[in-house]
């Protein structure tokens, strides 16, 4: 039990005002049932606080919450705080997440960030701070989103050279001047509602190119946002665990624990009334289960993703489902069901179906077939289980294929208009026959955007897509061309060579072909297979293709689908013997045609 952090957060309450719901019992632990409350394994520090909406009011006592040095997440968000910022905040020196927003803080932002080595998110927004705003924030090196919108902030925009910064939002404050250059990369929302101009002539609203980089690729920029956006996720994925596990009362549609195995049930402490939104089912689902089978089967965790969580959920028939729980959808039902409509039509091999869907104020719900083997994400880049091989090169073949199908045959849909929006390896599947097939088809066009780019989907998204509601085909056709490229790596979108440096495939890729070619860019896994350079370097020169920056010049899905038969077909069928192929051109040699033939990014 952490005695002394335990004891600096009763001074804090004690001395805040507080509605009585808010309690938290002196006899009881801290790390188990304090509400909000997050302690580290072994439960000798608190590590993270989360008292969003908790109607705290007044000033933060003085040393009270600066006694917490081990605290890493601290949100006391949407809550009627007054006073000061609290200076003692700055010497929490492993704050990582600062969530002060929409609350009533005024005076000055602080000005010592020496402390904050890991600080990556700082939301100060909704409150009426005032003053400048301080150009030592540059010296948070893993910063990634600031958030100082809406605020009384005058004087010029410092010239905030934080490369690692990828969300800005200093919207509706007093600020003058120019919008320093380091700065324009962001999108004129940022800035809009001050009196603030651009120097150069680029429109504001295009984010500025980054410089062309050099061969390999050492941006601190690429660190800062890896590293905050692994932190992130990570930290997202704790905690969420420890709410699955911990948390059994919450109001939020919170999973009350069933048992130690992070079995859960997907029953809500909210009621509603069930019988105006039924489940819709589709067409050929053999299913037969209602909202209360669903809510009352036992359920399992499987992750949680961009769009909400995912549920394995037993049914009392023995029949497996997965139930997607959709988090912030934001548009009305109508929408919604024209969406689902559209994509619960969809009948394809290559297309995970969706059975049903249900949808009411409270909740929406999605229900799939469950893919026992896992998705592609966890089958390259998961823990090798004793007994399963790796891909071999066939199935990554297949894989590609098949998924290449299912997005093709998505793009004829609804018109042409239909766009998956969010391809990558972890909504991969494998179908009965050992091909790919797709899911999470059409959702990001329900869902509030995601910061750009989002931790979770970076490395996937194409870069001309700032806002992920906005999809096109084109920029499916780029994150197919990252799926091709980590099928050939084995490597993540975003992935660690190592050492400290942090890369993103598709440059690293690209660098790779245009510098001095080596064998190093294909898994080390396929290279024990004879005879498929020429195959792989195919389906490298497409996977590069497909991610070049511009949109316009990648190919169609239809012609994306039919090279890698093409493929294929050299695979299956015209593969010399590896006697014939001995004398035949080394992956050295080839990567040199690519070299000459792909186009740069
Ligand atoms: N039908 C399914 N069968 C088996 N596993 C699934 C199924 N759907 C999702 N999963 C797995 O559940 C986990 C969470 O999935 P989810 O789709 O919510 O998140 P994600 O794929 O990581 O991100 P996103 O929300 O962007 O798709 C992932 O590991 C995913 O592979």
């Amino acid at each position: 039990e952490p005695v002394e952090d335990k004891q600096a957060l009763l001074d804090f309450l004690h001395n805040i005002g507080h509605p009585h719901s808010l309690s938290w019992n002196e006899n009881s632990s801290v790390c188990t049932s304090w509400r909000g409350v997050t302690c580290n394994n072994d439960q000798s520090r608190v590590i993270a606080i989360r008292l969003p909406g908790a109607g705290l009011s007044g000033p933060i006592p003085n040393n009270t919450l600066s006694r917490l040095t081990e605290i890493q997440t601290l949100s006391l968000r949407s809550n009627g705080i007054t006073g000061p910022f609290p200076l003692g905040f700055s010497e929490l020196k492993n704050l990582t997440y600062l969530y002060l927003q929409s609350n009533k803080f005024s005076g000055p932002l602080p000005s010592d960030f020496s402390v904050w080595n890991n600080l990556t998110v700082f939301n100060l927004s909704n409150n009426s701070f005032n003053g400048s705003i301080p150009s030592s924030i540059s010296h948070l090196t893993h910063l990634a989103s600031l958030i100082l919108a809406n605020n009384s902030l005058s004087g010029e925009i410092p010239d905030l050279n934080i490369p690692s910064l990828q969300e800005l939002n200093l919207a509706n404050n007093k600020l003058s001047g120019i919008v320093p250059k380091s700065l324009q990369r962001f999108p004129s929302e940022s800035f809009s509602g001050n009196n603030v101009t651009y120097a150069s002539a680029l429109p504001p609203a295009l984010p500025v190119s980054p410089p062309k980089e050099k061969s390999k690729l050492s941006e601190p920029a690429l660190l800062g946002i890896i590293i905050g956006g692994c932190v992130l996720g990570f930290t997202v994925i704790a905690a969420f665990m420890i709410l699955c596990c911990n948390d059994s009362g919450r109001e939020d549609g919170g999973l009350p624990v069933k048992s130690q195995k992070k079995e859960v049930s997907l029953k809500k402490t909210t009621s509603e009334s069930q019988d105006k939104n039924k489940m819709v089912f589709f067409e050929g689902c053999s299913l037969a289960f209602d909202l209360e089978d669903l809510l009352r089967a036992s359920a399992e965790v499987l992750g949680k993703g961009t769009f909400g969580t995912a549920y394995k959920a037993a049914l009392e028939d023995a029949t497996t489902v997965v139930v997607k729980r959709l988090k912030e959808v934001i548009v009305g039902k109508r929408e919604f069901e024209q969406q689902m409509e559209v994509v619960g039509r969809i009948r394809h091999e290559n297309v995970v179906a969706l059975r049903a869907y249900y949808y009411s104020k409270e909740e929406k719900l999605m229900v799939y077939d469950y893919y026992e083997q896992g998705s592609v994400s966890a089958m390259l880049h998961g823990k090798r289980v004793e007994g399963r091989s790796h891909l071999d090169w066939d199935t990554r073949l297949r894989i590609a294929i098949g998924a290449a199908r299912g997005i093709a045959h998505v793009h004829t849909q609804h018109g042409g208009k239909l766009v998956h929006g969010n391809i990558k390896a972890s909504n991969i599947f494998l179908n009965p026959k050992g091909f790919g097939c797709v899911s999470d088809i059409g959702l990001a066009t329900l869902m509030s955007p995601i910061p750009s780019p989002a931790l979770r989907s970076a490395g996937y998204r194409a870069p001309e897509l700032t806002d992920s509601r906005k999809a096109t085909h084109a920029s499916d056709v780029y994150s197919f061309g990252v799926l091709l490229l980590e099928l050939l790596t084995g490597k993540s979108p975003i992935h660690n060579m190592g050492g400290e440096e942090v890369v993103h495939l598709v440059r690293w890729v690209n660098s790779v072909v245009r510098e001095e070619w080596t064998a190093e860019v294909f898994d080390v896994e396929l290279l024990r297979y004879p005879n498929i350079e020429e195959e792989m370097v195919e389906m490298l020169q497409l996977g590069l293709a497909c991610v070049v920056r511009i949109p316009e010049q990648r190919p169609k899905m239809p012609h994306v689908l039919t090279m890698l038969e093409e493929i294929r077909r050299m695979n299956t069928g015209n593969r010399p013997s590896s006697e014939s192929r001995s004398e035949v051109s080394t992956p050295t040699v080839i990567a040199a045609d690519i070299a000459s033939s792909s186009v740069p990014q």
